[in-house]
Order: C-alpha cells, then sequence, then structure tokens
C-alpha cells in the first residue's frame, strides 16, 4: 500500500518536528500528575497511556503521580457521605481514609497500571506507603481575614503534606525500565496514613528527582485569568493578586503553588495542560506549539 504524498509529507514533517525534543529529553525525567478529572473517558485513558509508553520507547523516564478525586466522591456518595473541601482539600474523617486509600491505591491506581502496560509498558503502582516511599505530616490549613487578629488554623483530619520523599524504590523501578505510577498516599510518623492532593505530591517528587518538567493534565485550558482567556506563561509575580482577587481558587491553588514550588526548586519548567485533550503529553512535549500555561523558573 501507498502513501498519498500529503499523508506521508505530514508523517515526515510531524517525525522531523519531534526529533530534536526526543533528542533533548532522552535520558530525562518527567513527572506526569495525572487528574482525575482528566481520566474518565476511556479514548483519553488509552491515549494518555499511548503517550507514556512512547516515551519510555525514546529514552525519557517517566513517572506518574495520580489523582482521583471524582472516583473518591463517587465511592463516598454512593456510600451515602457528603464531602466538604477547604481550599481545595478534602475533609477526611477516618471512614473518608479508608475510602480513599481503596480508591487511589486499589481501583485508579490499577486500572492506570493496566493501561500502560496493555499498551506495550511495564508499569508498577505504588502507594506512598511503598519502600516509606512518602513520608506525610498532618496538615494544618491557614485562613487569614482582616477580621481575625491572628490567622485562624483549620484542621481538616486525616489530609497530610509531603514531609520528605525517598525516591530509593522509584529510582531503582526506573533504572530496570519500569514506569512508576504513584497513588499520593504518605505515611506518617504515627505509622498513619495520610489523604495528600496529588498536585503536591507530584510538586515534590519533581523536585526529588530532580525532573525536566513537571506536567500537570486537568480538565481545564490552563491557567485562566479574569476574563477566562488562557494565560500561556505565568508571571509568578501575578499569582499573589490573581490568588486574592479569587481568580485561583478550589482545585488550581495547589497546582499553582505546586508548579510554582518546583520550578523554584530547580525543575525546569511546570506545565498546566488539558488533560480533554487527546494525546496532551505526546502535543506538549514532542511539537513546536506549547499546550496549556507554562511556568518557568527566574
Ligand atoms: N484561574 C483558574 N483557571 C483555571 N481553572 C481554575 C481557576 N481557578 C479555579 N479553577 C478550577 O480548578 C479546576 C482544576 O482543579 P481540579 O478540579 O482539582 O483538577 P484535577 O482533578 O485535574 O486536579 C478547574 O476545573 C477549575 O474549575
Ligand atoms: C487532600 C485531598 O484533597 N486529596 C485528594 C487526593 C486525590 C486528588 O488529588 O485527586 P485529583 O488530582 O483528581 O483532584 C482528594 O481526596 O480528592
Amino acid at each position: 500500500m501507498t502513501l498519498p504524498q500529503d499523508r506521508a509529507q505530514t508523517i515526515a514533517d510531524v517525525l522531523i518536528e519531534a526529533l530534536p525534543y526526543i533528542r533533548r529529553f532522552q535520558g530525562k525525567t518527567m513527572v506526569i500528575k495525572y487528574g482525575g478529572n482528566a481520566m474518565v473517558d476511556a479514548a483519553l485513558k488509552e491515549g494518555f497511556a499511548r503517550d507514556v509508553v512512547l516515551m519510555k520507547l525514546v529514552g525519557i523516564n517517566p513517572v506518574i503521580v495520580h489523582g482521583g478525586g471524582p472516583q473518591i466522591g463517587s465511592l463516598l456518595k454512593r456510600l451515602g457521605k457528603v464531602s466538604e473541601f477547604v481550599q481545595g482539600m478534602r475533609v477526611t474523617d477516618a471512614e473518608t481514609m479508608d475510602v480513599v486509600e481503596m480508591v487511589l491505591g486499589g481501583l485508579v491506581n490499577k486500572e492506570i497500571v493496566n493501561f500502560i502496560n496493555r499498551h506495550g509498558g511495564s508499569a508498577v503502582g505504588l502507594t506512598g506507603t511503598d519502600g516509606d516511599l512518602i513520608r506525610a505530616r498532618k496538615l494544618l490549613l491557614r485562613r487569614d481575614a482582616p477580621e481575625l487578629n491572628e490567622p485562624e488554623i483549620i484542621d481538616i483530619g486525616h489530609v497530610g503534606e509531603v514531609e520528605s520523599i525517598d525516591p530509593s524504590i522509584v529510582n531503582m523501578l526506573v533504572n530496570s525500565n519500569f514506569i512508576p505510577v504513584i497513588a499520593p498516599i504518605g505515611v506518617g510518623a504515627d505509622g498513619r496514613s495520610y489523604n495528600i492532593n496529588a498536585d503536591l505530591v507530584a510538586g515534590k517528587m519533581a523536585q526529588v528527582l530532580k525532573a525536566e518538567k513537571l506536567l500537570l493534565l486537568t480538565n481545564i485550558a490552563g491557567l485562566l485569568d479574569a476574563d477566562g482567556a488562557l494565560i500561556q506563561q505565568l508571571d509568578v509575580g501575578r499569582v499573589k493578586t490573581l490568588i486574592e482577587t479569587g481568580v485561583i481558587h478550589g482545585g488550581m491553588l495547589p497546582k499553582i503553588q505546586c508548579a510554582i514550588d518546583a520550578v523554584q526548586s530547580g525543575v525546569k519548567s511546570a506545565h498546566i495542560i488539558d488533560g480533554r485533550v487527546e494525546h496532551a503529553v505526546m502535543l506538549d512535549l514532542f511539537t513546536d506549539t506549547g499546550v496549556g500555561t507554562l511556568i518557568r523558573g527566574r
């Protein structure tokens, strides 16, 4: 079978465009946060798995950190529990923590591992407990308000922040050609499990692994300004105002915070990209057209 000339040219153009990126990123680590909202559609999940396998085959080391907020919410709903969020974090009582462990460490983690493996990769699923990967401490939120003399401290239960990451198990897997798939559950000094926002885990993982890029896949085009227009490149100095004026709120708060922390700690760039676009990862990495919002270090 021969290809029509224009199609053959397109294929050649695409491969040639990808070549410098493949060369530049060979041997580099990319941490990809795969958001629960970006994994609701079967075709998107297949596309994501293919992108990750392709990355590995061309010599890039993808490390996946996944979310699963909507999936946790739907099981809680079936159990008759309503979730409340404060500053983008799920209030997590003991019963909710059990559900979080079951959904993130079980259902969601194994589904992603399975998708990648069925598309020719070798993925291994972990939670922060495996190999003592993620040490957590309890997260206490602060609320500053003009009417308060001092910040209010809000306790939201079994919610953690990353205290430290021991990347030994991840490095061992990457060096043996596996693709680590990590659920954002940390273990405290008291041996208890903590529910950690997946963006925060991805950001810290990227820092500790000295990743080239942090890719945050989500369910929106990227960071939007007050008029709803896409901010293609974020000036970090603008963020405080965007938060104070409520333009950045909810789930976008931890995303922006972790992206800024990552680039200020040595990760070359962070990208908030639209996981609803098929092959968003491949388009972001291997083409001249950037997608979503780019955040660079100073
Ligand atoms: N300025 C903003 N730009 C884009 N999205 C925003 C902004 N502020 C808040 N959001 C919300 O953040 C959501 C993404 O966060 P989240 O739902 O937690 O996604 P994920 O599951 O991918 O982590 C968007 O769908 C949007 O509703
Ligand atoms: C503390 C906290 O909010 N944890 C999140 C963990 C999952 C997550 O982050 O999922 P997404 O990336 O899909 O939002 C939660 O319980 O929903």
